[in-house]
């Protein structure tokens, strides 16, 4: 085969993390996705070897809590071409979906988390409360900090810059994590992400926590992101693959470091509805009225929130160490 330089140069750059992200961010001409993995095509994907099932075992009932589903009903992969790269197809019920929309909307949006919009000083403490009418201030929250909260300047975690982590989502991810094998994980800090259709995250490897051995969660919520997981330098082609609403993924192992980002949101209709028997929700009125659900609805039918979530300290350590 003959290349001309210019395609030399294309193939050149499709090996490199920047060209991938720039590739499927470009409005104008608009990406192909036909490459991106989509976890619903399972039959496909496991015939290709792209995947491989991880059946787990669970002896205790605390998924009703989380608003999941029975995790005999799950489905858990690891990609092939990603070890340490675990996948769990939404294993929530649809009313648990709405718990946890709820939760980051109204509840982790509130000082004294920590928000990207307390730097313009026109927000009060309750964010929700002003932005549920107010699509200005709705579109102003970018993220909030749980727990230990990340310090996006000098990314050095302090015991001085630390506030409650939410006791649910401490103890959901405990579980999830116990499931994998990873029965002494702890989540002490998060990051809630929001993202309407046009956001962007670029490319980084998270490695801000003293203990880089324990694996990361993250939980997305509403439109569907394509994100991007490279491997340990920004050299290596990532892999593009859908995370739609409910969908988790852990990033363990020799996936802990990858390179990653998310170079676009792309519109879903997503369906949320009550499904019958489903009495899981921790908040039930609040679910199932309509009326209730409805700004909450309303955002996420535009917007995507994922929690991503960490351990910080040294296994046994119970504050940081100051020796590092
Ligand atoms: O939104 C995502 O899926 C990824 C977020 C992320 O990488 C981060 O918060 O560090
Ligand atoms: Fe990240």
């Amino acid at each position: 085969m003959i290349f001309f330089h210019d395609d030399f140069d294309l193939l050149f750059d499709f090996l490199m993390f920047k060209a991938s992200f720039k590739y499927y961010k470009s409005k104008s001409p608009p990406p192909c996705l036909k490459e991106v993995l989509d976890i619903d095509q399972t039959k496909e994907l496991l015939e290709k070897s792209v995947l491989k099932q991880i059946h787990i075992i669970c002896q205790d009932k605390l998924w009703k809590t989380f608003g999941m589903k029975s995790p005999e009903n799950w489905e858990v992969f690891e990609l092939i071409d990603h070890p340490g790269l675990i996948y769990i197809k939404n294993p929530y019920t649809n009313s648990g979906q709405k718990y946890w929309v709820i939760r980051s909307l109204r509840d982790f949006s509130k000082t004294p988390n920590k928000r990207n919009i307390d730097a313009l000083g026109i927000v009060s403490e309750n964010w929700w409360e002003s932005a549920k009418n107010d699509k200005k201030t709705l579109m102003m929250l970018r993220w909030t900090t749980l727990g230990y909260h990340h310090n996006w300047d000098t990314k050095i975690y302090s015991e001085d810059n630390k506030g409650k982590f939410p006791e649910d989502l401490k103890n959901m991810t405990k579980f999830i994590a116990g499931l994998l094998g990873f029965e002494d994980f702890s989540a002490e800090a998060a990051i809630v992400n929001y993202y309407h259709m046009d956001s962007t995250l670029s490319g980084h490897s998270d490695q801000s926590e003293q203990y880089l051995e324990a694996p990361l969660f993250s939980f997305s919520f509403g439109q569907s992101a394509i994100f991007l997981l490279g491997g340990i330098t920004e050299e290596e082609k990532p892999t593009a693959m859908f995370l739609k609403s409910g969908d988790i993924i852990v990033m363990s192992g020799k996936s802990r470091l990858s390179y990653h980002g998310v170079p676009k949101i792309v519109q879903t209709e997503l369906k949320l509805g009550d499904e019958i028997g489903d009495e899981n929700c921790n908040q039930n009125a609040l679910c199932m009225d309509e009326d209730n659900w409805k700004p909450f609805s309303d955002y996420i039918a535009h917007s995507r929130i994922n929690v991503n979530v960490r351990q910080v300290l040294r296994k046994g350590l119970l504050k940081l160490d100051d020796q590092i």
